[in-house]
């Protein structure tokens, strides 16, 4: 039967990119088992509340990920028209819009990428129920972590309670990094040449191009200040761009500079598109090896892949967590009052669901608390935090090492409740990642699998110590 509308359709999520995207191949390998002449899958991107939300007042997805964010959308978009299929752009929540599409064009199936933290389980929770009801079937794929569920579940069953414990168990020498192996899109070249045009043809006659927006529902008016670490684009094409650059310039000396502060190179500067699946982990993991294998292994390659274990670790903690990642005071130096539920000065954050009584809760701000936001501007007394906090604001970038201290010295110097912190992350940061970015605050603040019960820095010590010349310290004065 010839058909010029898609039966399969790929609910892309933080998995931005054709290669080494499972969803993507299943979906292809799906529509060529129902006939050559079917047209290729359909891809859609949703700007649902996680990015068009707002906390506190600030929006969730701040202009400078927005403009990253859309420059990622677009190149994706650009390479599926390449491979004779198209991506539908809405601001809409996936479970209001995909059971809409897929009754306009039929679809049997919706391919998608797992994730792990609360609030996109939920979200693709919502969306397996509203398309059962229609009798489409919603296939979710790992592709966000290095390692899979099983392979971690099977070899850490118990509850998680460090970094050390889970890398012994889940990555010892024994077992190996056990990786999944490198999916590639097949070679649909003959499907190609014949139905690019038909395809485009179709998706047109089924009105999916109206679907398309032509700009970003965020604002993204944001310009690269001229001393960010890397003037970061996003998108797949950019992203392995870096890979390679890093991978065969820099990655042989990771472990001794990654704590720098200054430059491109001190460390991989692959979150960004890491997060939004610009590139996947197994992609970063094959570019080491392979660098390996011409410059032998080093502690420097075998560190970067401990990093991207850090990585996995924060995911399967979120998912372990659930709504609890988002809970909890941080009064490991008794400095925060404990929050309770029924404080009037506590209110819940505008867009999540009121009858979730797990869900985040954060203290009312005063216009005038000079803690966060005089930490968040950058404006306090401590000329490394106020630094890094600038670098942050102007680029959407900070290094570890800043994230480290800033964290450290909200938490346990200024007494600013944890939360407030990572909500101002999620909202300036390129590389937010819900399970990376609370998790780590958690970590800090001692509330998740610390087995030292929270990190404090002395913010002095660690500017003298990574910025013996004040010169980090002097490019971000302003
Ligand atoms: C308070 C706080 C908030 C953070 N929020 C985020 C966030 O929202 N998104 C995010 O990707 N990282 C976050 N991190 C972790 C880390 O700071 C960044 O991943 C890293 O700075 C990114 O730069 P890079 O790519 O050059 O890292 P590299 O040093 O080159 O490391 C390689 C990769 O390993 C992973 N990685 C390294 N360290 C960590 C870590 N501690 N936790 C999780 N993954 C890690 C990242 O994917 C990174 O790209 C946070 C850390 C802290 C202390």
């Amino acid at each position: 039967m010839v058909s010029s509308s898609p039966n399969q359709l790929i609910w892309f999520r933080r998995n931005l990119r054709i290669a080494n995207n499972p969803a993507l191949e299943a979906a292809f390998d799906r529509s060529a088992a129902s006939g050559i002449d079917m047209a290729k899958p359909l891809g859609v991107f949703c700007y649902d509340r996680q990015y068009t939300g707002t906390w506190l007042g600030m929006p969730r997805c701040g202009p400078l990920r927005a403009k990253f964010l859309w420059e990622s959308v677009q190149n994706l978009r650009k390479k599926l028209q390449y491979i004779g299929s198209e991506l539908v752009i809405q601001a809409d929540e996936p479970e209001v819009l995909l059971p809409k599409l897929c009754q306009d064009l039929n679809i049997t199936h919706v391919h998608t990428q797992r994730l792990f933290a609360h609030e996109e389980t939920e979200s693709a929770e919502r969306v397996r129920r509203a398309l059962e009801a229609i009798g489409v079937k919603l296939v979710q794929h790992e592709c966000y972590t290095l390692l899979s569920t099983k392979h971690v579940r099977e070899h850490h069953p118990e509850p998680f309670s460090s970094f050390s414990k889970f890398r012994r168990k889940v990555a010892s020498p024994e077992d190996g990094v056990v990786v999944r192996e490198l999916w590639h899109l097949k070679e649909h070249g003959v499907w190609h040449e014949l139905l690019w045009h038909q395809a485009k043809k179709g998706a047109r006659e089924n009105g999916v191009r109206h679907h398309v927006l032509k700009v970003s529902p965020i604002p993204v008016n944001a310009y690269t200040d001229e001393r960010a670490v890397l003037p970061f684009k996003g998108g797949e094409t950019a992203g392995l761009q870096r890979l390679k650059v890093y991978a065969e310039q820099a990655v042989g000396h990771y472990k001794e500079t990654r704590n720098g502060l200054i430059g491109a190179d001190y460390s991989s500067k692959l979150s960004p598109w890491l997060n939004l699946g610009c590139i996947s982990p197994a992609q970063v993991l094959q570019a080491v090896r392979k660098y390996e294998a011409e410059n032998g292994a080093n502690s420097s390659t075998e560190w970067l892949i401990v990093e991207l274990l850090w990585r996995d670790f924060f995911q399967f903690l979120a998912a372990e967590r659930g709504s609890h990642l988002f809970q909890g005071a941080a009064k490991p130096l008794g400095k925060v009052p404990e929050l309770h539920d029924n404080d009037p000065n506590f209110i819940k954050v505008p867009e999540l669901r009121d009858n979730d009584p797990d869900f985040i809760k954060v203290p009312e701000l005063r216009d005038n608390d000079p803690n966060f936001w005089g930490g968040c501007a950058g404006k306090t007394d401590n000329e490394f935090l106020n630094a890094n906090m600038c670098e942050l604001a102007k680029t959407g970038y900070m290094s570890n090492r800043g994230r480290q201290n800033v964290a450290s010295a909200l938490i346990h110097d200024m007494a600013v409740d944890w939360r407030l912190g990572a909500l101002w992350f999620e909202a300036q940061l390129l590389d937010y990642d819900p399970a990376s970015n609370y998790g780590n605050w958690q970590y800090i603040a001692g509330l998740a699998a610390n087995p030292r019960g929270g990190s404090s820095f002395n913010l002095k010590k660690q500017a003298q110590m990574y910025d013996p010349d004040g010169a980090y310290q002097k490019l971000w004065q302003a």
